[in-house]
């Protein structure tokens, strides 16, 4: 049987595709070192307990460092030219900040289409805190530049961020599950026009707009999406 071969243009923002068992295993480790970094905030211990901790902590990074690290301009450069492996699509996402499952900077946010939306969904712990029991509004910003971000999906082309704007209408709470969803509002050329939402249970915390910026030639409309296009606008 022959390998599925993945093209840069094709991925999803945000999402990877079935994880190989080295994904998987990168996976448990992100969540132990979430998990580990949670504990250290404010940790009841003694300088004794912590030279201790610290000491484990230096010989895991010492062997850490032993392995070395995939290339990524060799996984780019196969992605871009449609002949990347599952691993190398698997690299592109799972290291993402604050989505990649395998990054312990992530609490993970998932964040997926549905229909003309793209939802999102995050729990923050204690190391995401701004206010005290609250998401920190940077982190927020984040949160909702890579869900925006997904809404390239419903378009051709591919570009960064140029314009974030955000409004914190009430405080967002830690260990609850956040939802977010973003929506196209229009296309002008190579600038994508995006709104968005933040919801803690029924509370909305927070509303955003924002415009992302092609890299190369305009925003078009993908075949599936040719209805978000306005009346007086073609896809
Ligand atoms: C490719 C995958 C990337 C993954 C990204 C992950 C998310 C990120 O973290 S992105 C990082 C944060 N963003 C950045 O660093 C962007 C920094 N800015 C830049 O590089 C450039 O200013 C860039 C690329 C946005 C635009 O530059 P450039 O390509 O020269 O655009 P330019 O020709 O001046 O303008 C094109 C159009 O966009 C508009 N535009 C330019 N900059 C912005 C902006 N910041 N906000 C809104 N609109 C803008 C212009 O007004 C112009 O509009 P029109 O065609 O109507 O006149």
């Amino acid at each position: 049987m022959t390998e599925q071969t993945f093209n840069y243009f094709d991925l999803p923002i945000g999402e990877s595709p079935e994880p190989t068992p080295v994904s998987e295993q990168r996976r448990e480790l992100a969540r132990e070192l979430l998990a580990i970094s949670e504990q250290l905030v404010r940790l009841d211990a003694d300088e004794s307990a912590l030279a201790d901790y610290t000491a484990q902590a230096r010989a895991l990074r010492e062997q850490l460092e032993s392995h070395g690290h995939r290339s990524m301009r060799d996984i780019l450069g196969r992605l871009i030219t449609g002949q990347g492996s599952r691993q190398d699509a698997l690299d592109m996402a799972e290291f993402e900040i604050l989505s990649g499952p395998a990054s312990p900077l992530s609490p993970p946010m998932t964040l997926w289409l549905d229909g003309d939306t793209v939802r999102g969904s995050a729990t923050f712990g204690r190391v995401f805190m701004g206010p005290p029991g609250k998401v920190h509004g940077g982190v927020l910003a984040l949160a909702l530049d890579m869900l925006m971000a997904k809404t390239q999906d419903f378009v051709t082309g591919l570009g960064m961020t140029g314009t974030l704007n955000i409004r914190y209408l009430a405080p967002t709470p830690l260990n609850t599950e956040i939802r977010f969803e973003a929506r196209l509002n229009r296309l002008e050329g190579r600038k994508l026009f995006v709104e968005a939402k933040v919801f803690a249970g029924d509370t909305q915390t927070v509303e955003a707009t924002g415009i992302w910026v092609s890299a190369r030639g305009d925003y078009r409309l993908r075949d599936r999406f040719a209805h978000l296009a306005p009346a007086d606008q073609p896809a």
